[in-house]
């Protein structure tokens, strides 16, 4: 038997050629991997977690950015307790589509799906989209916000870490009994963390 306290699912959306491919491939197996074709419908990779003392699972669903693939990647936001948004600093079309997905994202994902907007590549000095352009987006938007660089593994292991402890929080929210201590957050939005006895009585 697997030994893990949680599974979540969560699924990159955004762009081609964004670099969802290389997050993932970064968080999973440490490497920013070098010329590899673009995704084709989606891809799949899992990594266990461990935040205070629970193992959580992350099943991490990396889907194709091209158009053509769009009705394959829209089947898999439903079920998906996470979703991050992506696009690349230097590329402004890839910014200015994120309202596109954010349509896509209300009519095909859960209410409840925790959002996040990353603004990925930041090792480029070409860049198109300052910060405070892609955070404030974020605020109107209700998500958060991160900036990553895959190459540079700029805040990769935080995105996915700060999601877990994120879904695990409201996980354990739903519990009677619940209290909380401990603070962590993602760019001002915090969520909060605690040693967790209500989660002990998971699984
Ligand atoms: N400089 C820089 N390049 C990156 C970074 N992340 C990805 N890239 C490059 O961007 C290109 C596209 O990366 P992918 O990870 O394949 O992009 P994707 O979003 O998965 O693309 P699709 O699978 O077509 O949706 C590749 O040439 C990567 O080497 C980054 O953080 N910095």
């Amino acid at each position: 038997m697997e030994d893990y306290k949680f599974l979540f699912k969560v699924v990159l959306v955004g762009n081609a050629g964004v670099g969802k491919t290389c997050l993932v491939r970064r968080f999973t197996q440490g490497v920013f991997p070098p010329g590899q074709g673009a995704t084709i419908g989606v891809d799949f990779m899992i990594k266990t977690v461990e935040i205070n003392n629970e193992r959580i699972k992350l099943q991490i669903w990396d889907t194709a950015g091209q158009e053509r693939f769009r009705s394959i990647t829209q089947s898999y936001y439903r079920s998906a307790h996470a979703l991050i948004l992506v696009y690349d600093i230097s590329c402004q079309p890839t910014f200015d589509c994120l309202t596109d997905w954010l349509r896509e994202i209300e009519e095909y994902a859960s209410f409840k799906v925790l959002r996040v907007l990353v603004g990925n590549k930041i090792d480029r000095e070409d860049r198109e989209i300052p910060t405070e352009v892609g955070e404030d987006f974020a605020k109107r938007h209700d998500m958060y916000y991160l900036e990553t660089s895959a190459k540079a593994s700029d805040n990769v292991e935080k995105l996915f870490m700060q999601i877990a402890a994120e879904l695990m929080e409201a996980k354990c929210k739903e519990l009677p009994n619940y209290e909380s201590s401990g603070a962590q957050s993602i760019n001002g939005k915090t969520t909060t963390i605690r040693d967790n006895p209500c989660c002990d009585r998971l699984g």
